[in-house]
């Protein structure tokens, strides 16, 4: 199985650190019990799972009881959203916005179907939301307002507590998805608006299949997984032992790292960026390069197919994403570049880079010699070569006046 490449799609998946596979072995082979039993080897282990979440609770500023360990991001949105409206019955209306990770947007859309009105704040072209709109769409019905901390395509980070103390005045619950936040910008629960959180384990180098959602005491919480009492009643089914002292690990190494990792980072992404900028035609940073995550670029490169490049890539070992939904079985381009209203020509050329602190200066240095030469050959393809391409315009047309 192909493993030496050149990994920059930490946005979808990161790799597990060395550290954390060392502190789970003990927990898959010797120390197996169940930590509810009222025995002292069940004992210990919920011993374990205590201090996990206590490093979990320090790594984002909560108090250990406000974190209840789930299996993934996908869990602790769908948790938080059920539970913010099993709480309110009264309330029927819901904000969130056009750029969500489908393990939010999908859940709204069902949730509409079931007489919830949504409302889906749209985003300027650098992907940030109007605090105005916000504030026009609240109402005295408004349960919940559920966006993400940070996009996963695109990186821009929304003003949280500016949103978070809008949704205060209105009386509504406060869900933030943070899945690609945490460990790459600094959080503290004690001072923040910020109801219920989202973190998944696979975004910072723990392994895939678990994940946490923070509580804040005194919200009113219903469970989304019912039976056992587990996690103090409020997610039921035998805790994953090995993913909560892996993510516990992952979370301690975050806190420790983050400030010199996220420095390292964003120098290797900026250098990517303005040296790819500097080098090929016609392209442009997607994003709000003001606001954004450390360590993500996404660029498009006007007139060829993110997939075509991304293929290309791939023959030379080297691992991106676009954000298109094509791969997930689409046509579509991405919803969150189409919401940002990019012309169609960046729309289908953009691709994703993501580092992690385990990228390397020598293979953000292969990227930038390797780029040019891709773009260059897809580009003498190309049937969209220059803006005065009549069917082009069309399309541009058609998918303004959509
Ligand atoms: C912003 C965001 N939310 C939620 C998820 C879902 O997390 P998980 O894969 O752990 O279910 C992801 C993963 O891609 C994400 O990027
Ligand atoms: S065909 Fe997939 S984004 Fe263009």
């Amino acid at each position: 199985m192909l493993k030496d490449c050149i990994y920059l799609d930490n946005n979808a998946t990161t790799k597990v650190a060395p550290q954390v596979i060392e502190a789970i072995m003990p927990f898959l082979t010797d120390y197996y019990a169940n930590p509810s039993s009222m025995h002292t080897f069940g004992g210990q282990l919920a011993k374990s799972v205590k201090v996990a979440r206590e490093q979990i609770a320090a790594l984002i500023g909560a108090e250990e009881s406000e974190i209840v360990f789930t299996s993934c991001g996908t869990e602790g949105d769908n948790t938080a959203i059920r539970a913010a409206l099993l709480a309110q019955p009264e309330k029927r209306h819901i904000i969130t916005s056009q750029v969500e990770h489908p393990a939010v947007l999908n859940v709204c859309k069902q949730l509409e179907t079931q007489g919830y009105q949504v409302t889906y704040l749209s985003v300027n072209d650098k992907g940030q939301i109007d605090l105005n709109e916000l504030e026009a769409s609240l109402t005295g019905n408004t349960a919940l307002v559920t966006v993400m901390y940070a996009n996963n395509e695109i990186g821009t980070i929304f003003p949280i507590e500016e949103i978070g103390a809008r949704v205060k005045e209105y009386g509504a619950i406060f869900h933030v998805d943070a899945v690609q936040a945490v460990g790459k910008v600094p959080l503290n629960m004690k001072t923040s608006t910020i109801d219920m959180l989202t973190m998944s384990g696979h975004k910072i180098h723990a392994p895939k299949g678990i994940g946490a959602l923070y509580v804040k005491r005194g919200v009113r919480f219903r469970p989304f997984l019912i039976g056992g009492h587990q996690e103090r009643g409020r997610r039921a089914g035998t805790e994953n032992v090995p993913g909560i002292i892996a993510l516990g690990k992952a979370g301690e190494l975050e806190m420790l790292l983050l400030e010199e990792a996220t420095k390292r980072e964003r120098k290797l992404r900026d250098r990517l960026e303005q040296t790819l900028l500097a080098n090929i035609p016609d392209c442009v940073v997607n994003g709000d390069v003001k606001n954004r995550l450390p360590n993500t670029s996404n660029i498009g490169f006007k007139y060829i197919e993110g997939e075509a490049i991304l293929l290309l890539l791939n023959k030379h070992g080297i691992c991106a994403s676009s954000g298109s939904a094509c791969t997930s079985g689409s046509l579509e381009p991405s919803h969150v570049l189409r919401a940002m209203g990019l012309p169609y020509t960046t729309l289908h050329g953009s691709i994703r880079f993501s580092l992690s602190r385990y990228t390397t200066e020598a293979e953000i240095d292969q990227v930038i010699a390797i780029m040019p030469e891709i773009v260059e050959r897809l580009r003498a393809l190309s049937p969209f070569k220059n803006d005065d391409a009549r069917w082009l315009q069309q399309q541009e047309h058609t998918l303004v006046n959509r």
